[in-house]
């Protein structure tokens, strides 16, 4: 049994999840029991500029060196928090911050993909003192693979059903699905995952450039239900080639961004789009680009949808899920026994422990890696001798 803080702040940039688990066996006989969980939120003008970094400012070596050491304080801090509410704990799995995600292309000088997390993990082991491990997409994208998602590699032994076919939906910034075939059929039929494109980012921005910066997110998704969506507009956003384009795939704010934003808003004018209606359409394609791809790259529809992430409280996107999916049901991962708020945070948690086992984290049928890989780089806090 060992105890792992995992930690991680997502695509919303709304604050750090941590959890601290307790870990007992490998793989098919993953035991994960949660000790603590708590979300830090960022210092607001620190949740800007990484906002603003992710939105493609330009930043100096020098500054970009200062914000990454920024990030990792308020990890350690996150870790030390959590680790009072807690028994001690061996080991810490950080994601860090994703500020740039660039998946695989072939026309690249190198046609590897480019991520950059920060919040460095050899910072978080000094601070706090705990072996911590980082850098968790480095290693697949090195073997070709998109980098992400990696979730799906522990979703696989946590949310499998006996006998029915589920997809676990993850709705944070950006979406991505695992699709768990029944554990009791042959192993032919892999696990499978991918990025399905914008979740909350998108709908987030326009809620702050709505309210004129006094709201960040649509809570409960009450301002979008009093609005309808515009078909046009809709089927118009889902000829967007990444939609149409097969898994492996990946995205992130490059794609499903500011700029992208913009160029919605400019559109919304067309239709003559009230705020209401501009969030409803956008919350529609979220949810239409959901279930295209499981029409879409899916050998079957699934018998059960588990959401997780912020977004499975938005009720208006919820309902329209229910709607696009009638009749299978749609629950969230809290009715598997996974809290859908901090599932990211106990995966990468659960991702350091395989690490410091030998144990590879990447699914290749889902980041389209060329072979399975340990995923992260350890790094054990100095320890002054005599100390
Ligand atoms: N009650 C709520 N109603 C509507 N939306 C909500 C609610 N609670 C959370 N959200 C949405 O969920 C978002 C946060 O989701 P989450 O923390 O899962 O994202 P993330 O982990 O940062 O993203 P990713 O999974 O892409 O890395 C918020 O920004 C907000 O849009
Ligand atoms: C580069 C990056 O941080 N990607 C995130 C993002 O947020 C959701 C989706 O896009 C997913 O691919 C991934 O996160 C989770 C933690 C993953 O790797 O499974």
């Amino acid at each position: 049994m060992t105890v792992v803080i995992g930690l991680i702040s997502g695509t919303s940039v709304d604050g750090i999840d941590a959890v601290s688990v307790r870990l007992k066996g490998s793989t098919t006989d993953l035991q994960v029991q949660c000790l603590a969980k708590a979300t830090y939120p960022y210092p607001p003008q620190l949740r800007s500029q990484i906002l603003a970094i992710c939105g493609g400012a330009s930043i100096s070596v020098a500054d970009l060196a200062a914000l990454d050491d920024a990030i990792a304080l308020e990890f350690s801090r996150a870790a030390l928090n959590i680790q009072q509410q807690s028994p001690p704990a061996e080991l810490i799995g950080s994601h860090g911050q994703t500020v740039y995600h660039r998946p695989p292309y072939p026309d690249a000088t190198i046609p590897l993909g480019y991520s950059v997390q920060l919040g460095r993990p050899e910072a978080i082991a000094h601070q706090t003192g705990i072996t911590t491990v980082g850098n968790f997409r480095l290693a697949d994208i090195a073997a070709q693979g998109e980098g992400a998602p990696l979730v799906p590699a522990v979703d696989a032994y946590l949310l499998r059903h006996p006998h029915l076919y589920r997809c676990i939906q993850n709705i944070g910034g950006i979406g991505n699905v695992t699709v768990l075939p029944p554990a009791n059929i042959p192993e032919s039929h892999p696990v499978r995952g991918w990025d399905t494109g914008p979740g909350n980012a998108l709908i987030d921005l326009a809620v702050a450039y709505l309210s004129d910066g006094r709201q960040s997110y649509d809570l409960d998704g009450a301002w979008s239900s009093r609005g309808t969506p515009c078909t046009p507009l809709v089927q118009k956003l889902m000829a967007d080639p990444f939609f149409q384009t097969p898994p492996p795939k990946s995205t992130g704010r490059e794609l499903f961004g500011v700029e992208y934003l913009q160029k919605y808003l400019q559109q919304t004018q067309v239709y003559n789009l009230s705020p209401a209606d501009i969030l409803a359409t956008l919350t529609e394609v979220t949810a239409v680009s959901i279930t295209h791809s499981y029409r879409h790259f899916l050998p079957q529809l699934p018998d059960q949808v588990l959401l997780c992430g912020g977004g499975c409280h938005n009720r208006y996107l919820r309902t329209r899920l229910e709607q696009l999916l009638h009749p299978i049901p749609i629950m969230t991962t809290a009715d598997a026994g996974v809290d859908p708020d901090f599932k990211e945070a106990i995966a990468f948690a659960v991702l350091a422990y395989w690490r410091t086992r030998s144990i590879p984290g990447n699914l290749p049928e889902v980041t389209g890696a060329s072979q399975s890989v340990l995923l992260g780089n350890i790094f054990h806090p100095h320890r002054t001798i005599g100390l």
